[in-house]
């Protein structure tokens, strides 16, 4: 007899973003980002006080001041994106799609149980996250298994731990890079600026920086151009030292090495987002110009751009092959 509850859905997963550009849903959306020990590893009774007695209420108004800058009609940048990554890789895969963010919603545990109402018995996972790291892909790893405690009966899970070294993923970023050349020119360098992590993370087994760094490299082989490109990562938070060359600094030397026109490339955010929209194109490209440069250009993310969502219908082709 056949099993109406026998289809494969796909759960794309991300960060999630506040509901609201302001202070009361940004504290919302940072407590329940800066409780998790997979971001924020401190133990919790030296972390507790200083997240609720001094982050959270100094930094949720700042921070939702500059997500009133970026937001859109429909909402935050990175939900605007997320929903339309998932309604057309719905169109192409021809499968059921679902987001799931690890904070705020729509929640993993909603994007699980919609999958299930639909009939999907077998859900792949897979985090937009092309660079694995402990802060990212492992929190969604972790939040499915908390999510779904009380779950009676789990569907089955396939799970999609990086995809940096991707052809299709490298062939996305190239052609969203060469499209930028031949609109608006070659620039002197090509910045590759990727959220950073505490160094500490890495020193203890994190892979993202390598992840990164083979990000990097691959797209230098497949663009092939005399355009120099060099890698960074941006978006410090805390005291502790994370992965160098710092994206602000190395923009505030790079002028007075002869980089006049630099064109900007966030490689780890699948979905333009606060960090890509005010941190880069806002303040990065502010400080630039003070230091001396001349142009900053910034390549918006691949979002749902064709190339990306082809990607992503491959991606789950072939990990949902022979299920
Ligand atoms: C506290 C430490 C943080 C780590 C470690 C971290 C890793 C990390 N984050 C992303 C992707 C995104 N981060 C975003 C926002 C954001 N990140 C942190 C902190 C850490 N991130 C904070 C506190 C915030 C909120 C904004 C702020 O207060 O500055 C976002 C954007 C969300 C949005 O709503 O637009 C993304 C996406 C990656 C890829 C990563 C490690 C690899
Ligand atoms: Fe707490
Ligand atoms: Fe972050």
């Amino acid at each position: 007899m056949e099993n109406k509850n026998n289809k494969v859905g796909v759960l794309l997963a991300n960060l999630g973003t506040p509901e609201a550009p302001t202070a009361q849903a940004v504290k919302a959306f940072l407590s329940e980002f800066l409780h998790d020990q997979r971001v924020v590893d401190m133990t919790r009774w030296l972390w507790c006080p200083l997240l609720h007695g001094i982050i959270l209420p100094v930094r949720s108004p700042k921070v939702a001041k500059l997500y009133q800058t970026v937001w859109m009609e429909e909402g935050s940048p990175l939900m605007v994106y997320s929903k339309r990554q998932k309604a057309a890789l719905e169109r192409e895969s021809g499968l059921p799609v679902e987001l799931g963010m690890t904070y705020g919603n729509p929640s993993i545990l909603t994007g699980v149980e919609a999958l299930k109402a639909k009939g999907c018995n077998k859900i792949l996972v897979l985090p937009l996250y092309p660079q694995y790291s402990r802060t990212t892909t492992a929190a969604v790893f972790d939040k499915i298994a908390k999510s779904l405690k009380q779950m009676p009966e789990l569907p089955e899970f396939r799970f999609v731990n990086h995809y940096y070294s991707e052809d299709s993923y490298i062939e996305a970023l190239a052609q969203s890079v060469e499209a930028h050349w031949a609109e608006h020119g070659k620039p002197d360098m090509l910045l590759c600026s990727y959220h950073g992590i505490p160094k500490r993370y890495a020193d203890n087994g994190d892979p993202y920086q390598s992840h990164c760094l083979g990000t990097t490299e691959k797209l230098v082989a497949r663009l092939s151009s005399d355009v120099p490109l060099k890698t960074t990562f941006q978006s410090r938070f805390g005291r502790e030292e994370w992965l160098q060359p710092y994206t602000d600094k190395t923009l505030e030397t790079l002028p007075g090495e002869g980089v006049k026109r630099l064109d900007v490339i966030t490689p780890a955010f699948s979905a333009d987002c606060l960090e890509t929209l005010e941190e880069i194109s806002e303040q990065c490209h502010e400080s630039f110009i003070e230091a001396g440069g001349e142009t900053f250009r910034y390549i918006p993310c691949l979002n749902d751009s064709p190339a990306h969502i082809d990607m992503m219908k491959l991606l789950v082709e072939r990990n949902t092959k022979g299920w």
